[in-house]
């Protein structure tokens, strides 16, 4: 098996400054920035720029981009994955910028546009500007703190998938991400927050590397996730008007799902309510009404998770609609 992990990781304020000097280190000279129309004002340089939404609406010619060596990624998630979907296609490396801490896109290979996800390749490089993302919307990095939690479920899923289906499980990927999560909520709950952002960053990158290692998003993604993408599923199929986040409903599976794991391992006793107060501390959302979903949404979204892909988790064959909305009230979610 090949791990590609990134080469520079740099995260602190005015990174984004060190772009030539990282292109330089890495032999590339013309690089297109993908990025979106609210993070266009942070690509001040001399190079082409395209929309992340234009490219996802157009197919890829590869003629087109004949000539570009690397492809830039700055914004949030869809930004980031969008020019990593393309630097995969065009068989290029792509440099990672975010402009926020939403999710652990920034650094994993994995491409996340659509369900199923895939394996893309890693960043050969990431450049975190501290100073833009503390800038960020708040609710962004409120966001971010649902992925980083949702790790600690992610990890017993794969481990029970391990046990009840002897599915390939790596002991120091699945204590990697856990022991993220774990540092990321002990800070938010004892702590000002002052350090939160930088905190967060860093969490999601080695959130990123743990499913790069692992060669699977298994680390950081289990049940809550299926929930998550079940959340996506029925806005489209509904057209629904919820302009919920990814790290938002993965924040809400997570309470969830480690509730279920609770009722199964009395070693975890009180797990549930550890990550609702951390996500509570961040002003994540932690209720159906506050992530803006009718309580059957939630339901039915609990109801089909099992069936988003095909990954064993403490859902197992699934749950039945009077099993869901038990769980979403004993929960506090509904
Ligand atoms: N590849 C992976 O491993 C992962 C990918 N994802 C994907 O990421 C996407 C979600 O990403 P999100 O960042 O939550 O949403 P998003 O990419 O839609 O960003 C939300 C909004 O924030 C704006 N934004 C970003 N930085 C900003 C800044 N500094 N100032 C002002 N506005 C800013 C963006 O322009 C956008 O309008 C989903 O498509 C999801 O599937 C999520 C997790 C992991
Ligand atoms: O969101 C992710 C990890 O945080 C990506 O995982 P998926 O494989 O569930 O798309
Ligand atoms: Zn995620």
């Amino acid at each position: 098996m090949i791990i590609i992990t990134p080469r520079y990781t740099i995260i602190e304020n005015g990174a984004i400054n060190k772009i030539e000097e990282v292109l330089k280190k890495l032999n590339l000279r013309n690089p297109l920035i993908v990025t979106g129309r609210n993070t266009k004002k942070y690509c001040k340089f001399s190079y082409d720029v395209e929309y992340y939404d234009e490219i996802l609406n157009s197919q890829i010619i590869e003629q087109k981009y004949i000539g570009y060596d690397c492809i830039i990624g700055v914004g949030g998630g869809r930004a980031i994955d969008t020019g990593k979907y393309l630097a995969y296609k065009l068989r290029i490396p792509f440099i990672s910028v975010p402009t926020t801490a939403s999710n652990d896109g920034i650094a994993s290979p994995i491409v996340s546009i659509k369900q199923p996800s895939f394996m893309a390749d890693a960043p050969i490089a990431i450049i975190a500007d501290t100073e833009i993302i503390k800038k960020s919307p708040k609710r962004l990095l409120s966001a971010g703190m649902g992925d980083i939690v949702s790790n600690i479920t992610a990890v017993l899923d794969w481990k029970l998938a391990y046990k009840e289906r002897g599915e390939k499980y790596s002991e120091s990927s699945a204590i990697f991400s856990k022991t993220i999560a774990k540092e990321l909520i002990s800070y938010v709950l004892n702590s000002d927050l002052s350090e939160y952002h930088n905190k967060l960053v860093k969490a999601l990158v080695g959130s990123g590397i743990a499913i790069a290692i692992a060669n699977s998003s298994r680390p950081a993604s289990g049940s809550e996730h299926l929930f998550s993408h079940a959340l996506d599923k029925l806005k489209e199929e509904y057209n629904l008007d919820v302009n919920s986040l990814h790290g938002e409903q993965c924040g809400i599976g997570t309470i969830m799902m480690s509730y279920l794991h609770e009722k199964e391992n009395k070693k975890l006793f009180g797990l549930h309510e550890k990550i609702k107060m951390s996500l509570k501390k961040v002003d994540a959302p932690t209720t159906a009404k506050e992530l803006g979903f009718d309580e059957d949404i939630i339901i039915e979204a609990l109801t089909i998770a099992h069936k988003i892909r095909n990954r064993w988790t403490i859902l197992r064959e699934g749950l039945s609609r009077e099993e869901a909305k038990k769980l979403a009230e004993e929960t506090g979610i509904i």
